[in-house]
């Protein structure tokens, strides 16, 4: 495909194929590959400062996101294979996407990039396939670690999933403008984010399992606790009981069931009344499931929605609820949330919200993310700065930006153009200042 490059634009190391851009991230979970790449715009590379002065030259161009569920691995690989993601190709943002693929989701045109190449650095080399490193995180960089060779070629270089998480959760809260919020009775309210004022905070993160991490700062963190009953859970079990063949079918049925048939309330203990002695309303759930032991009914008996809306309770309650013990044995005050698990769906996090809230006695927040599910890709992005790629760094003609906070010692300008839809598809801008 032709490229016009504006007349200021300079090939990066004096080679044009090396002016070509294609990073890669992933981060392969026990559920969910999680894919982050950035691709260079239509002409960038400029090398004009705003007052016209010759300056470092600067790549501009997308971060996308897909990703597909784990048990498809191949399709995902074929995915980055057909679009030589894991090469150094340029262009492929104009590439229509012409086949199908079984990925889950894919944002698109989602983060703009204005990176500033540093001197010396030499991008991957198509030809170098062989030797090119590939970001990967998560328990999927290990397992698959062979696989991925033997399919696209590259090598994995393993990046810590922990140190990803908070890598991304702190990348996402310092750099993106409306990242955080809050969801109380149905309302979701943007949290602005001090940055002065961020650590130490916790994040807990709810993909097939759940990790727990106290954060104090950039890569200072430690994961203090953790439960085997999260995302994974609420999947696994909800197929086994309501046949539900995919995951957003179990969370849309959850969102037309009723919990109360199948949950044994404290009421129903207490002949309608409260046990307000020790804090609980005749409305509080009592025994999650609990109805089920006395009703003398089958699995059959129960419809497939309140099955599903009880277990998604009883899950998300749960994580609350530990997920404050924990903030409570550190003091911490905050507790953000993130992993697929959520989806952006208003039950669960209102019920994680209900939890934290009830626990802590109104002290504490439960806190969400936008991009919930892409911390540890993320994550993996950014550590190419960190281990030799030495590109993310920015351009200063960034001042249009919105919003201009510091990360890692550089400055990121953001802008968020629109607002969040319920798809959690979004568009927004962002570019690093050095
Ligand atoms: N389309 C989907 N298919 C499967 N699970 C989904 C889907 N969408 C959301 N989920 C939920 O998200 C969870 C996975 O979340 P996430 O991708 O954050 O974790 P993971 O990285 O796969 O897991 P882990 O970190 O424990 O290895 C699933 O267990 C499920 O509850
Ligand atoms: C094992 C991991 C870290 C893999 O992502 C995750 O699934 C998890 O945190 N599971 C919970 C394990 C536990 O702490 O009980």
């Amino acid at each position: 495909m032709d490229v016009k490059k504006p007349a200021s634009q300079e090939n990066l190391n004096g080679d044009e194929s090396e002016s070509q851009i294609s990073h890669l991230a992933l981060d392969i979970g026990g559920s969910l590959i999680k894919v982050v790449y950035f691709l260079r715009s239509n002409g960038s590379g400029g090398s004009v400062d705003d007052s016209g002065k010759k300056s470092d030259p600067v790549l501009e161009g997308r971060l996308h996101f897909a990703k597909f569920e784990t048990s498809k691995i191949n399709d995902c690989l074929e995915f980055i294979r057909s679009k030589n993601l894991h090469l150094a190709v340029n262009m492929l943002w104009r590439q229509a996407f012409s086949r199908q693929y079984a990925f889950e989701d894919i944002y698109v045109l989602f983060i703009c990039l204005q990176i500033k190449m540093n001197p010396g650095f030499r991008h991957h080399d198509a030809s170098a396939s062989d030797k090119t490193l590939i970001k990967a995180t998560g328990g999927g960089a290990y397992k698959f670690a062979d696989l991925i060779k033997e399919k696209l070629g590259v090598v994995l270089d393993k990046e810590d999933e922990m140190d990803c998480l908070v890598t991304g959760a702190n990348f996402l809260l310092k750099a993106v403008h409306q990242e955080a919020f809050t969801y109380v009775d149905g309302q979701k309210e943007f949290v602005q984010i001090d940055q002065n004022d961020l650590y130490p905070y916790l994040l807990v993160n709810i993909g097939s399992g759940v990790s727990m991490i106290k954060v104090d700062g950039d890569g200072k963190f430690e994961r203090i606790s953790g439960t085997s009953v999260g995302g994974g859970t609420f999947w696994g079990l909800g197929r086994l009981l309501t046949n539900c063949k995919s995951f957003d079918e179990l969370l849309e049925l959850s969102h037309q069931g009723n919990n109360r048939v199948i949950d044994m309330l404290v009421g129903d203990i207490y002949g309608g009344s409260e046990y307000s002695k020790i804090g609980l309303t005749s409305t509080n759930i009592a025994s999650s499931f609990g109805k089920a032991i006395s009703d003398n009914k089958e699995l059959k008996d129960y419809k497939p929605e309140d099955v599903a809306r009880s277990l998604l309770r009883m899950i998300s309650n749960n994580i609350g609820q530990i997920s404050y013990l924990n903030a409570l044995r550190f003091g911490l005050k905050r507790i953000f949330f993130a992993g697929f698990f959520i989806r952006g769906h208003a039950y669960t996090m209102d019920t994680i919200s209900v939890a934290v809230s009830f626990w802590s006695k109104g002290d504490a927040k439960a806190m969400f993310l936008r991009h919930e599910g892409f911390l540890g890709a993320l994550g993996a992005f950014v550590s190419y700065e960190n281990h030799g790629l030495g590109g993310l760094k920015t351009h200063q003609s960034v001042q249009q930006f919105a919003v201009s906070e510091t990360y890692a010692g550089k400055k990121i300008c953001c802008l968020v153009n629109e607002d969040l839809n319920d798809n959690e598809s979004i568009d927004f801008g962002v570019a690093f200042a050095a």
